[in-house]
């Protein structure tokens, strides 16, 4: 399927809706993501933007609408049919094991295993060299993932689902609760990627200057609908505040209901 600027959409949602109870967390929201795209999502807390991710990647059902892989339609029933299809999730949480090895971690899963034996010698060969080839840089990758700072975690997160050739990665907020230098060790592996063309990637980060630095695009969540849609080199942090303040103002003047 092509966009408007010519370029092929390999995600697609259309007309997603999701209530939890009375609460509805997403109504009606279409959303694109180019090959090779880097796609910023913004929205105050409780917006909706986690849901949408967890739409995309099988751990919620939507109530009605559609996704489209590559312009086929597909019914993502689970994270791990997600990740067959090449959609993989960083969360806050990340899913490592903090008491195995950076290595045991990057095959978590999948290990090689030789003479039915896990092949250690391959994994950590390997796990080397991928981690050296995204510009990752840990003292070893035998290392308990327990003793990595936030950023190193984060990044072999990160790693561990390009390896596993995703061709649609979901970041949701890599960079909370992290110091300023590991952040930009995530911006700058992001950049990275971004630079090889291999995966698109839709990233929620807060921090507005962050997004217009990585991002091609920005989509802005407000109450469950996307309500802007422009690409960064045309917007600016200013932009961005005012829109999230203005609404945040007509809510509580009553003109609109949250
Ligand atoms: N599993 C759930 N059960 C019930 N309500 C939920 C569930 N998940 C999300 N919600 C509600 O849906 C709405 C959207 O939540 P969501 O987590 O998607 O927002 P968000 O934009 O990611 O917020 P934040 O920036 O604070 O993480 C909120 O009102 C939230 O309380």
């Amino acid at each position: 399927m092509t966009s408007p600027n010519g370029s092929t959409d390999v995600l697609r949602v259309e007309h997603i809706s999701k209530r939890f109870g009375t609460v509805t967390a997403l109504r009606d929201v279409n959303l694109r993501l180019a090959k090779g795209e880097v796609l910023g999502l913004i929205g105050d807390n409780g917006a909706g933007k986690s849901t949408l991710m967890k739409i995309i990647c099988g751990f919620h059902q939507p109530d009605s609408g559609r996704i489209l892989i590559d312009g086929e339609e597909v019914s993502v029933k689970s994270v791990d049919h997600a990740r067959s299809l090449g959609i993989d999730t960083v969360y806050q949480d990340l899913a490592l094991i903090n008491e195995l090895s950076v290595y045991h971690n990057m095959f978590l899963n999948r290990e090689p295993v030789r003479f039915g034996l896990l092949n250690n010698r391959k994994m950590r060969a390997l796990a080397r060299a991928h981690l050296d080839d995204m510009g990752v840089h840990i003292p070893s990758v035998e290392v308990e993932v327990a003793k990595l700072s936030g950023g190193q975690r984060q990044a072999i997160a990160v790693a561990r689902s390009v390896y596993s050739r995703s061709k649609i990665l979901l970041l949701d907020e890599p960079l909370a609760a992290m110091g300023a230098k590991e952040g930009v060790q995530i911006l700058d592996l992001v950049r990275d990627l971004k630079a090889r063309g291999e995966v698109s990637m839709m990233i929620i980060v807060h921090n507005y200057a962050q997004i217009l630095e990585v991002c091609d695009r920005v989509n802005l969540l407000q109450h469950g609908s996307i309500t802007f849609d422009r690409p960064t080199a045309r917007t600016s942090v200013q932009e961005l505040t005012d829109l999230v303040v203005a609404e945040y103002r007509a809510a509580r003047n009553g003109l609109r209901s949250v």
